[in-house]
């Protein structure tokens, strides 16, 4: 018989909440149960400040759920997304995202021997946002330094493919996740626990919880800086991301085009909305060299990034050229800063990874509270 909704909850019937003695179940505090054959995926609502208090909750249901019969994974979250007693089944209503959005928040609880946490961002999708990720996160490891690489980007992970792993990451006795390792950056993602070729749908409280496991819940040990791959645009899934990850800092990235900047002014007014510190701003795919003749040319402009860095006020990283030579090592699992350090592009990732390290480092911005969201 397959695995449905009421099992989950038959088995959820056994955790209680710590105050109330309520069961999981009855509280009234479960997000929608999503099944994909043998995994299960759900979140718990809670209120931000009680997010230390539920971890043991969250886990108590998790082998609650693990133990039922058939079950291979299970995902669960806590999610402030939603107000408690709101997390019935079914997506979002907008009356519980605009709550959400002006209930106080509560600090994001510090990630355990994690110092600072990134987020590689994009208003747009395809401009280059994860290429910039591997090769900056391969180019702060090349410093020395210890380098996680989160791909958060849940709607199209493309990290699994970029760094060349296809491995199903083990767990350890007590059931974390053990990232998988590569060019000397730990790698998670979460295309390494769900089949490539299955479409995933998720919904609003499901990326925050698959987010905060992963985060969380997989044995990253000592790291200096966590690169997290964010998902392309400025939506509600992203402003929940920015807004609950301890984030130290943020490198937008963008193509030249005036469309793409718009999207990227988005991105930069996204982070400063909630309080987290612009690292700078990447222009990708700025320049093309023709690989015959050397001849430079501008398919998409040229400095618009640079002139929107500046007026802005943000920090500008660099510019990568459109280079066949990075397209075809990303696509073939095998990263140009560390398979051809010695070209330019790779020499350009160095530099702006250089920068980002010295922001981080100079500025001692790791682990701030999250900022009120003021909705205009
Ligand atoms: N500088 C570059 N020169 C040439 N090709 C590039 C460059 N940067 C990225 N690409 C290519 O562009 C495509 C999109 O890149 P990537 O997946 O990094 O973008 P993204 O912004 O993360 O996209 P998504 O929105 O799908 O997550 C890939 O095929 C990648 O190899």
């Amino acid at each position: 018989m397959p695995l449905t909704p009421a099992d989950v909850q038959r088995a959820l019937e056994l955790v209680k909440l710590p105050a109330s003695g309520q069961s999981l179940t009855a509280s009234g505090r479960l997000t929608e149960i999503r099944i994909d054959g043998s995994k299960v995926m759900f979140a718990i609502a809670i209120d931000p400040t009680e997010a230390r208090a539920m971890e043991p909750v969250r886990a108590a249901a998790e082998n609650a759920v693990r133990g039922l019969p058939g079950v291979t994974s299970v995902l669960v979250g806590l999610t402030a997304e939603r107000p408690v007693g709101e997390a019935r089944q079914g997506a979002p209503g907008p009356r519980a995202q605009t709550a959400a959005h002006n209930a106080p928040q509560g600090r994001p609880v510090g990630l355990p021997g994690i110092h600072r946490v990134i987020a590689v961002a994009s208003g747009k999708g395809g401009v280059g946002k994860s290429t910039t990720a591997c090769n900056l996160a391969i180019a702060l490891a090349a410093q020395g330094l210890r380098i996680g690489l989160l791909d958060a980007d849940i709607f199209g992970p493309s990290i699994p493919k970029l760094f060349g792993l296809s491995a199903k990451p083990e767990q350890t006795p007590d059931k974390k996740i053990v990232p998988l390792e590569a060019y000397g950056v730990k790698v998670m993602s979460i295309g390494f626990l769900v089949d490539e070729e299955t479409p995933m749908i998720w919904r609003g409280p499901m990326v925050m919880s698959a987010l905060t496991q992963l985060l969380r819940e997989v044995v990253w040990g000592e790291l200096d800086v966590m690169v997290v791959d964010m998902p392309p645009g400025t939506g509600d899934a992203q402003l929940t991301m920015a807004q609950h990850t301890p984030l130290a800092g943020a490198v937008i990235v963008s193509t030249p085009q005036d469309l793409a900047l718009i999207d990227a002014r988005r991105g930069v007014g996204m982070f400063q909305k909630v309080n987290v510190p612009l690292l700078g701003i990447v222009e990708n795919m700025s320049t093309f060299s023709c690989p015959n003749c050397g001849h430079v040319s501008h398919l998409f402009g040229h400095g618009g990034a640079r002139r929107e860095a500046e007026k802005l006020g943000v920090p500008f990283l660099g510019e990568l050229p459109l280079s066949l030579e990075v397209r075809e090592r990303s696509d073939a699992g095998k990263p140009i800063v560390a398979t051809l350090p010695d070209s330019q592009e790779a020499g350009i990732y160095r530099q702006m990874a250089a920068q980002v390290w010295a922001r981080l480092s100079g500025e001692g911005v790791d682990r701030r509270q999250p900022p009120r969201i003021v909705i205009e």
